[in-house]
C-alpha cells in the first residue's frame, strides 16, 4: 500500500468575530467568506491557480447561494477550474470542511486545499410556516387579481408572519441550550462553576487579545457602511465580574436553570480559513508549516440524552487509538458552546462512571489539566459563528502549539445532532 501523504497546516486565518447584529450587519455569508478567502490567499501568498479544491463548512444557509463556498473562491480570485463544495454538519461544518480537505490532499486529488468556514446569523433567512409557503407556492401560478385573492382565503394574516428559526434540536425539539442546563444538571456542574468558567474565559480572550496572540490569526476586516478597520472581536467581554454574571437569570430553562446569557456562547457572525498542503510539497514550496493533522475521527450520540457530550466520546478513541493518554497533550481546543458543556466533559472525561458505563473501560480518561484548556479563550468569549468555529480552533490550535512550545494538540467540538469531532494536531518542529 502506497504511504499515505501527510497533511499540513500552512496557515490559517478568520475575521473578527462579532455579535450578530453589529459590525456584520451589512454582510451576508457570501460576502465575509469572500474576504476570509481572500485574505488567506494574501496571507499565505498562495497563487490562486495552485489551490486544487475549496471546502467551506456553513450552517444556516443564503439559498441564492447555497455553494457559498464556490461563488465565494470565485470572487476571492480562485480559478474557476477549481472545484468547490459546502458542507453542513451543526457546529462541526469547518472541522468537516478540513477533514473533507484532507482527505482530497490525502487521496491525490488535491496538493492545496483551502477549508473554513462562515455564518452570519445577522442575515439569518426568516421562514413562513409551510401552511404559508404551500399558499405562496400556488400563488407563484396566480395570474388575475381575483385569483390573488385565493391566496388569503382561509388563511389568518398572522399565518404569514415570517418567523425566525430557533437553535433547537429538530429531532428533540429541544433547545441546545435547554440541552446545556440538563447536561450540566446531570454531571453536577453548578451555576457558580459555569459562572467561574465564563470569567475564566473572557479573561484569557481579552489577554491573548491585549498580548497580540490572538492578532495572529485574526484578519483585519473592513465592511459597509462604514469601512472601519475592525481588528478584534467584540464578543468579548471586559466588564464581566463574578458578581454580575451571579445576578444574570437563566436563559432557557426559567425559573431554575443554569445556563444564563453570560455563561452561554453569544449568537456570532464571522468566517475563517485554513490552507492545507501535503507537506513535501509544502516545503518544496518553501513554506514552514505550522502543524500536521494526524488523525482524526466523528462520533455520534442520542441528541436527546448527549447532545452535547460527543467530545467526551471522542477524544478517548482519539487518543487511544494514536497510542496517546491525556497527559501526552500539550493544547486542548474544545469548543465552548455553553461553560457547562465544557466542565461537563471534562467531568466525563475524569469519571469512572462514565469510563466504565458510557466508554466500556475500567478506568477514567483522566482529568484534563486547566491550564492546557482554551489559554486563549472560547467560543463563550470569543464567539461561535456555527460554521466558522473549527477552523479558528485549529489555527488557535497550531499557533498555541509554537507559542507553549507544546508537540501534540486535540481540538473537539460538539454538535447538534448529538455529533462530536476530535483531531490530533503535531507541532512541526525544526528538523
Ligand atoms: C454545539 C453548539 O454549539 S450548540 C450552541 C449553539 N448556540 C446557541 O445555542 C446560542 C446560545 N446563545 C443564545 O441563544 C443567546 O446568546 C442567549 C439567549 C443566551 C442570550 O441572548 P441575549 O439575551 O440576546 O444576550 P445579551 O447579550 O443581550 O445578554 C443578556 C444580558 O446579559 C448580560 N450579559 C451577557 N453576558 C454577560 C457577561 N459575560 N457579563 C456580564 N453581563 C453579561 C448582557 O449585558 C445583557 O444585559 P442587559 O439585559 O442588562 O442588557
Amino acid at each position: 500500500m502506497a504511504e499515505q501523504r501527510n497533511v499540513v497546516l500552512v496557515d490559517g486565518t478568520r475575521t473578527p468575530f462579532m455579535r450578530s447584529g453589529t459590525a456584520y450587519l451589512s454582510q451576508t455569508s457570501y460576502d465575509l467568506a469572500r474576504i476570509v478567502l481572500r485574505g488567506l490567499l494574501e496571507r499565505t501568498a498562495i497563487l490562486p491557480e495552485d489551490v486544487g479544491y475549496v471546502v467551506m463548512g456553513t450552517v444556516i444557509q443564503n439559498l441564492r447561494t447555497s455553494n457559498v463556498a464556490r461563488d465565494a473562491a470565485l470572487a476571492a480570485g480562485i480559478p474557476n477550474s477549481v472545484p468547490a463544495h459546502t458542507v453542513t454538519m451543526a457546529c462541526i461544518s469547518s472541522n468537516q470542511a478540513i477533514t473533507s480537505a484532507l482527505e482530497t490532499i490525502r487521496s491525490g486529488n488535491a496538493t492545496a486545499a483551502i477549508a473554513g468556514g462562515v455564518e452570519v446569523m445577522s442575515d439569518t433567512p426568516p421562514q413562513f410556516e409551510k401552511k404559508a409557503r404551500e399558499r405562496l407556492f400556488e400563488a407563484q401560478g396566480f395570474k388575475s387579481p381575483l385569483e390573488f385573492r385565493r391566496l388569503l382565503s382561509g388563511m389568518s394574516p398572522s399565518d404569514f408572519l415570517p418567523r425566525a428559526p430557533t437553535i433547537s434540536e429538530y429531532s428533540t425539539g429541544e433547545l441546545m441550550g435547554e440541552s446545556a442546563d440538563r447536561l450540566a444538571a446531570a454531571f453536577g456542574v453548578g451555576r457558580k462553576e459555569q459562572d467561574e468558567y465564563a470569567l475564566r474565559t473572557h479573561t484569557l480572550a481579552a489577554k491573548a487579545t491585549d498580548s497580540g496572540r490572538l492578532a495572529a490569526e485574526i484578519l483585519p476586516t473592513a465592511v459597509p457602511p462604514d469601512f472601519e478597520l475592525l481588528t478584534e472581536d467584540n464578543t468579548i467581554r471586559r466588564d464581566t465580574t463574578l458578581e454580575k454574571l451571579a445576578k444574570l437569570p437563566p436563559a432557557f430553562v426559567k425559573p431554575l436553570g443554569t445556563v444564563t446569557a453570560g455563561n452561554s456562547s453569544p449568537l456570532t457572525d464571522g468566517a475563517s480559513a485554513v490552507l492545507l498542503m501535503e507537506e513535501e510539497a509544502a516545503r518544496a514550496s518553501g513554506y514552514e508549516p505550522k502543524a500536521r493533522l494526524v488523525d482524526y475521527l466523528y462520533v455520534a450520540q442520542d441528541p436527546g440524552e448527549e447532545l452535547l457530550l460527543g467530545p467526551a466520546y471522542a477524544v478517548p478513541r482519539l487518543l487511544e487509538r494514536n497510542g496517546l493518554s491525556l497527559s501526552d497533550i500539550d493544547v486542548v481546543e474544545i469548543h465552548e458552546a455553553f461553560a457547562g458543556q465544557v466542565l461537563a466533559v471534562l467531568k466525563a472525561l475524569g469519571s469512572e462512571r462514565f469510563a466504565r458505563e458510557r466508554l466500556g473501560r475500567e478506568r477514567p480518561v483522566g482529568e484534563v489539566e486547566m491550564e492546557r484548556v482554551n489559554a486563549w479563550g472560547g467560543s463563550v468569549s470569543l464567539g461561535h459563528p456555527f460554521g466558522a468555529t473549527g477552523a479558528r480552533l485549529v489555527t488557535t490550535a497550531a499557533h498555541r502549539l509554537e507559542e507553549e512550545d507544546g508537540r501534540f494538540a486535540v481540538v473537539t467540538a460538539c454538535a447538534a445532532g448529538g455529533l462530536g469531532h476530535a483531531m490530533l494536531i503535531e507541532r512541526i518542529g525544526e528538523d
